[in-house]
């Protein structure tokens, strides 16, 4: 079975991602099948099919395309929040097919937050709208993971003031849960060791700089150390990322998006992937987004999204023989 890759906004990199990954991968006995408008593929060919399972007959002379056709021309770099509803059906049916287990992973291509929402759509991303798709909403978090770091922000698309006033004692345990049970699933941790970020500067200093770490974020710790989950912290985030520390653990529970976004695309922007937990199906995705600045130049770099379909192969690898030791 193959993963579904998503077209995500056409006049994104999405299409020339797309390309490269299938120039990359034809001879490797790997694959995908596609979920968007042929007209957005140029220079290698593609072939229609109508069943996700004719991709792998498929995908070594062309890429296999389930259809979804736009309403007109795209011009790369330009977004047009009238294909919207295009990109949204192109999720919508990689989803379904996840959960019919006809496509082993959804790997999405990156889609602007802000014009899906000028079109109406009622959702800051995939990571929530996937949620709703597989009828767990709020159940997801949002993990990038690169060979160096793995981290989870506990508040995710919001203001940095919303993140603060919405972030609670009983969302860092929920997040933190959740963040052990999939570090034990779906990457084979046995006993995951997670480092809990500060929120201040030098994690509060004893009170001095904040307070969060004592009423909040230290409560939190305990709460999953009682729960059996060898968590700690909390860590001055500013040294949290370094070199020395980050071999002392597996997982970086962070306070805010940008906490634990900016050293992983730091370290390693083109190897970073975007991974969905929490849901019942495998999902992944680059770390990077549009890029609407470089659209169509030829200059876009499918290592982050190679790393993508990679990980969603390796993890549904897991999942499926998880499954197969339960009784
Ligand atoms: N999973 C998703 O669908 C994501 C979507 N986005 C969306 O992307 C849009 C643009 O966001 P930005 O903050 O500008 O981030 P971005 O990742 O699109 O671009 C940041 C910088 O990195 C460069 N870049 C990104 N990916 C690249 C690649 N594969 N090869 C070469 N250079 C690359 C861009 O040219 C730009 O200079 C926003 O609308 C945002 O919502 C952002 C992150 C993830
Ligand atoms: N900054 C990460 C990001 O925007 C992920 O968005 P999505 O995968 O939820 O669409």
């Amino acid at each position: 079975m193959l993963p579904a890759l998503t077209m995500g906004d056409p006049a994104g990199i999405g299409p020339e991602l797309t390309v490269k990954a299938w120039e990359q991968l034809r001879t490797q006995g790997e694959g995908f099948v596609w979920i968007g408008d042929p007209a957005l593929i140029e220079g290698i060919p593609t072939q229609i099919v109508n069943e996700p399972e004719q991709a792998g007959a498929v995908f070594a002379h062309a890429l296999p395309v389930l259809p979804v056709y736009l309403p007109g021309p795209v011009v790369p770099g330009q977004p047009d929040s009238a294909m919207a509803g295009q990109v949204i059906a192109s999720i919508e049916r990689a989803t379904r097919l996840a959960l019919e287990g006809r496509v082993s992973a959804v790997v999405t291509n990156p889609i602007s937050k802000a014009v899906l929402k000028a079109a109406g759509f009622g959702f800051p991303g995939h990571t929530e709208f996937l949620a709703s798709l597989c009828g767990v909403p709020g159940e997801e978090i949002m993990m990038l993971a690169s060979p160096q770091l793995r981290v989870v922000p506990v508040t995710v698309h919001v203001s940095l003031r919303e993140a603060l006033d919405s972030l609670t004692t009983d969302k860092i345990v929920q997040v933190g849960k959740a963040l052990a049970q999939a570090l034990r699933r779906d990457f084979g941790f046995e006993a995951p060791r997670i480092a809990v970020a500060g929120l201040n500067p030098h994690a509060g200093e004893g009170g001095v700089m904040g307070l969060e770490e004592q009423v909040m974020i230290e409560p939190a710790i305990r709460i999953l150390r009682e729960a059996g989950i060898d968590a700690s912290g909390p860590y001055p985030p500013d040294t949290l990322f370094t070199d020395l520390a980050r071999p002392l653990y597996d997982a970086a529970l962070c306070m805010y998006h940008d906490q634990a976004l900016i050293p992983l695309k730091t370290l390693d922007m083109a190897s970073g992937v975007n991974v969905t937990l929490g849901l019942p199906i495998v999902r992944t995705s680059p770390d990077h987004g549009t890029a609407f600045a470089i659209a169509g130049k030829n200059r876009a770099d499918p290592t982050s999204l190679l790393s993508a379909l990679r990980l969603a192969r390796d993890l549904g690898v897991r999942r499926a023989s998880g499954k197969e030791k339960r009784p």
